[in-house]
């Protein structure tokens, strides 16, 4: 035997500790709609976990169920081993939740509101300013929450499931109302959660942001789980072609057309762009034919393979196998 498998099958024995969140053929019908069907997945502690979707997915539903503010019709969720539903008063002061429509104290101010959210959960009076400072809220703490703009009350919302430092932070499309530069200084945040070892489940439509942020992504299509992997492995196992950009003039278009390997032209943004699964064999064709001055490349993205892979799955779950989970990272 192997010291891997050795290990493994050591900590198979002993149990190890129990993940941040453990999912199991959870699934939740709102009528005749099948939101959720089945679902299971399993998140370590210190992960970065995305939930991705098209709109009507399940995701929120998924992400409420774990948070423990919806109940499921079937299976079992576990946080920390303990289910959240019905409601663990332990399990409170260890989990954030950020949702969609966060609840706020609207006549009082954005420094009162915080505080009043962190008395509840006994935090220190000195994490009030901290995670006001971390959202980019200082400016504003002394603004009723009714005058803040909806990015700001996003940002507070934010900071509403951060001040208690939970170890299990939910956020359900954080940064839906955030400008770019408001964006990537929550990004920075999150990677500070992460670097102190915090568990983040969280759900966006920029694909950019999990690419960025996530160790690993689940996409969710007609309330099943595609596909479970990490960003990296997704790009490289996906069947999503890279381009090769020319500057316009530098090739025809039919000439380009007939390289091997070029599957596709197309003019984008003033390049002459060629789809290809043989980026080396293309690029040498073209460099034989008119130099490769001004050529760029790009390889497929995380947006190319979600793309993909729902405009596949989209209204064919019905008919479609059991979800498929692809190799961990
Ligand atoms: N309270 C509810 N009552 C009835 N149907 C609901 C309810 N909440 C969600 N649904 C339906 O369940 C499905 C999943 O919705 P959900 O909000 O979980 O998706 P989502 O992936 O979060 O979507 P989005 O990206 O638009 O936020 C949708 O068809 C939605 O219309």
């Amino acid at each position: 035997m192997s010291e891997v498998q050795a290990m493994s099958s050591a900590s198979a024995t002993t149990g190890g500790p129990p993940p941040a969140v453990r999912v199991e053929g959870v699934s939740k019908r709102y009528g005749d709609r099948l939101a959720v069907d089945g679902v299971r997945l399993e998140i370590r502690p210190g992960e970065f976990f995305g939930l991705l979707g098209p709109n009507g997915a399940g995701k929120s539903t998924l992400i409420e169920i774990m948070e423990g503010l919806r109940r499921a019709d079937s299976g079992t969720v576990a946080l920390f081993g303990r289910p959240p539903w019905p409601r663990d008063t332990s399990l409170l002061p260890r989990i954030g939740v950020q949702t969609q429509s966060s609840a706020f104290f609207v006549r009082q101010t954005a420094h009162e509101h915080l505080r009043t959210v962190a008395a509840l959960y006994g935090a220190p009076r000195g994490a009030v300013d901290r995670t006001l400072e971390a959202v980019g809220l200082t400016g504003q703490r002394k603004v009723r929450v009714e005058a803040l703009s909806g990015g700001q009350r996003q940002r507070l919302a934010i900071a509403s499931a951060l001040v208690h430092g939970p170890e299990l932070i939910f956020l359900d499309e954080p940064t839906a109302a955030l400008d770019p530069q408001a964006r990537r200084d929550l990004w920075e945040v999150l990677r500070g959660l992460k670097a102190e070892g915090r568990t983040i489940v969280y759900t966006t439509h920029h694909l950019d942001e999990a690419e960025a942020l996530c160790d690993r992504i689940a996409i969710l299509v007609d309330g099943r789980i595609a596909v479970t992997d990490s960003p990296h492995n997704l790009v490289t196992a996906s069947r999503a072609p890279s381009r090769v950009l020319l500057p316009l003039g530098l090739l025809d278009a039919e000439r380009a057309a007939a390289v091997e390997g070029v599957e596709r032209v197309d003019v984008q943004g003033g390049s002459l762009v060629l789809e290809t699964h043989t980026v080396g064999q293309v690029l040498s064709a073209v460099d034989r034919i008119s130099g490769l001055d001004g050529v760029q490349t790009r390889t497929a993205s995380l947006e190319d393979v979600y793309l993909d892979l729902t405009s596949r799955l989209s209204g064919t779950a019905a008919a479609a196998p059991a979800p498929a989970e692809t190799t961990e990272p």
